[in-house]
């Protein structure tokens, strides 16, 4: 078996489907980028929903901004809108120093950062910031409970993803200056949970277990986020391509002031079960097929990307992550 060599792109049929491509894009590279912009066509995600977790978000983040941007749905899981809801105020806050227009611009600040949708058992949910979000003047969150105790808040939130037609969670389209309301199927959209590592352990390995878990029902566009790293689903027997924008012949873009981006360690980790063989390309240590990776083996931590594609084949699903490099 050869590597790199399908033309054929994303499929949804799944098993030994040797023509089938699934790429991995970055989500915070800048779409300003010509190349970039064809990738994101090439794909035909038609949306990307934000899952926001209940951790902490760093102040100023520009990570979590451009997360928040590039999102066209945004629900948050139970006690992430206390996060949520904080972010906001410290936003607001920060910015009062830089206007004199201190009231209007507190406001506006506030209201950039409003989910769509509050889901989760509601255990954690403030009651202040409860209250906030459902009495907001101009915005219709709808916060909803579900009191299952054998299913995380983030289950909950893929749950509403993954099989809800509401109305917050068709798009809209603009047809010759009419909104008409369109159904998108779960395989199009594009999901990022952010705040997935840090925190309770028993939490985190609850994101991966998501992944593995739902990464299916979203053509495998299911990714975990914090501001220092991320992580998704390679599956099996599909040939993966993941384009990430830090590798060894793009480091100089790091030199410009406040950029950010995934990459250049990486990680192969074969967290769900051993993965009797994987073929890489475009790794400081590639694997050539013959190694199996496996705790208590070889894992295959502290990796580098070393080409603009890293291309994939592994035999049983396992974990790609990266760090996200930052230049303040
Ligand atoms: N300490 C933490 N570290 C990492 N992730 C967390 C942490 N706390 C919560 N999360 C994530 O945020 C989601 C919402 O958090 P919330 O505190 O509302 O949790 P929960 O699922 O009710 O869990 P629990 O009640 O057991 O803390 C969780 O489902 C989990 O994915
Ligand atoms: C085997 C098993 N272990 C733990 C829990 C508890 N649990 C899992 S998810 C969740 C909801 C947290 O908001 C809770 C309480 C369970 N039900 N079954």
């Amino acid at each position: 078996m050869s590597i790199g060599d399908s033309t054929t792109k994303d499929s949804k049929d799944e098993g030994d489907d040797d023509t089938s491509i699934i790429t991995f894009s970055s989500i915070l590279s800048k779409k300003d980028d010509e190349k970039e912009q064809e990738i994101e066509s090439e794909i035909e995600q038609e949306e990307t929903v934000l899952i926001i977790l209940n951790y902490p978000i760093p102040e100023l983040s520009p990570i979590f901004h451009h997360i928040w941007e590039s999102s066209t749905i945004r629900i948050a899981a139970d006690g992430g809108a206390n996060r949520l809801y904080d972010y906001s105020k410290s936003m607001s806050k920060s910015k009062l120093g830089r206007s004199s227009k201190k009231e209007e611009n507190e406001k506006e600040e506030e209201d950039l950062y409003i989910p769509n949708r509050i889901r989760g058992d509601l255990d954690s949910l403030k009651p202040n910031v409860r209250s906030y979000y459902e009495n907001h003047p101009t915005h219709n969150v709808i916060i909803e409970k579900d009191a299952c105790q054998d299913t995380n808040d983030l289950d909950k939130a893929l749950q509403v993803v993954c099989c809800s037609d509401d109305d917050d969670l068709t798009t809209t389209d603009d047809d010759g200056g009419h909104s008409r309301h369109r159904l998108v199927d779960s395989y199009s959209r594009r999901v990022i949970i952010y705040g997935a590592f840090g925190g309770r352990f028993d939490q985190e390995m609850a994101s991966f277990a998501a992944l593995y878990k739902w990464s299916s029902k979203f053509n495998y566009q299911l990714y975990l986020y914090s501001d220092e790293t991320c992580a998704f689903l390679i599956p099996a027997n599909i040939h993966c391509h993941i384009r990430l924008p830090y590798h060894e012949n793009n480091n100089n873009n790091l030199e410009e002031e406040n950029m950010f981006g995934e990459g250049p360690t990486c990680g192969l980790i074969p967290l769900g079960c051993r993965c009797e063989s994987i073929i890489t390309t475009g790794l400081k240590w590639d694997l050539d097929g013959s190694m199996p990776l496996e705790f208590g083996g070889l894992v295959s931590s502290s990796n580098h990307i070393m080409e603009p594609i890293v291309k994939i084949f592994a035999s049983h699903p396992i974990i790609f992550t990266a760090e996200i490099c930052t230049k303040k």
